[in-house]
């Protein structure tokens, strides 16, 4: 689990990201549904390869992203590192 400082300090490099209980959040609306889960299925696949899932809530053309380790009960460089990769996927998606 990182520490209140350490998580601080990494949001400062995930413009967008927030905490709430235990978690990384980020809010993304997309031009269209289509491009929301264009943007759903190229995360899935880079989760799939890192062994680490967001929680993804879809509701027409914004998702809420929710990065916590299950594992470890709080948020974890993995949630950090996830964030950043979905950062590059939401820019290159259009969201
Ligand atoms: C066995 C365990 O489910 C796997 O190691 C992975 C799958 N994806 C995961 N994703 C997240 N967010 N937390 C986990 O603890 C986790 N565990």
């Amino acid at each position: 689990m990182l520490t209140e400082e350490q998580v601080t300090d990494a949001l400062t490099r995930l413009p967008g990201w927030r905490t709430a209980d235990e978690a990384l959040y980020r809010e993304v609306q997309f031009a269209s549904f289509p491009e929301a889960i264009q943007a759903v299925n190229r995360i899935a696949e880079i989760a799939e390869n890192d062994n680490h899932h967001p929680d993804i809530d879809i509701r027409w053309r914004t998702l809420i992203f929710r990065c916590s380790t299950h594992s470890a009960g709080g948020i974890t460089a993995a949630d950090v590192s996830l964030a950043g990769e979905i950062d590059a996927v939401v820019e290159s998606t259009g969201g």
